[in-house]
């Protein structure tokens, strides 16, 4: 007899993880916890896992029972970390600095898992596409910034919206750039043993059609 699935909460209030999350076929419910994260890490594919796990645990905290994922994204424009900009000045300062240039996007992604009786299992890793801005000009920056698009979204900028304008070229993951890296999410649903479009291991698993 197979165990009943368990609850699956996405520690997140990210429409973008919500839908992607939804694309998996996964039933959830999304939990936020409301506790600021906070890390000394200043290397950037290090501070988003950490930030990933830091929202993961605060939520399972509330959920011991649950599978929890979280996760967080990181842009890196050499040491620079862009968060997430405070007004449309701060946004156009970012743009300006990512213009003509290519950038890194960490996503941090976490999973939360009770093990039974034992202690809960945790599984985190992190994903990293590098995304080259056009060379823009200022009229362009300021058009961009007063758009409002880019104030909720770490660098300031939606690559699937009105931002898609702004890039010339991105190589890797897209969907890490949007802030949940599906190739990774769903490595790391499988081993929480989650079943990811009904199938709970899937080809990884079936050792004839992996190489
Ligand atoms: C670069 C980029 C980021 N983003 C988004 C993804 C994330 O939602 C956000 C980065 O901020 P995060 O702090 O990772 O996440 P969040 O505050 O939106 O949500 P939560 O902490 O509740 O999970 O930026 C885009 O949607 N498109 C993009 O092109």
């Amino acid at each position: 007899m197979s165990a009943a699935p368990r609850a699956v909460i996405l520690a997140s209030g990210s429409p973008r993880r919500r839908e992607l999350l939804s694309n998996l076929g996964v039933n959830f419910e999304v939990v936020v916890s409301g506790e600021a994260e906070d890390s000394p890490e200043t290397n950037p594919a290090k501070l988003a896992e950490d930030l990933g796990r830091l929202k993961a645990e605060a939520v399972a905290r509330l959920h011991p029972q649950a599978v929890i994922i979280a996760a967080d994204t990181v842009v890196a424009q050499g040491e620079l970390l862009l968060a997430k900009p405070a007004d449309a000045r701060e946004n156009a300062d970012f743009i300006r600095a990512l213009a003509g240039r290519t950038h890194q996007v960490y996503t941090g992604v976490c999973v939360i898992s009770p093990a039974g009786r034992s202690v809960e299992q945790l599984w985190s890793g992190v994903e990293r596409t590098d995304v080259t801005f056009r060379p823009l000009s200022e009229t362009e920056i300021q058009f961009y910034a007063q758009s409002g698009e880019g104030l909720d979204k770490a660098g300031g900028y939606g690559i699937q919206g009105v931002g898609m304008g702004l890039v010339a070229r991105v190589e890797g993951d897209y969907s890490n750039i949007v802030g949940f890296p599906l190739d990774l999410v769903i490595r790391l649903l499988r081993r929480a043993g989650v079943a990811v479009w009904n199938d709970p291991q899937g080809a990884a698993h079936e050792g004839a059609t992996t190489a």
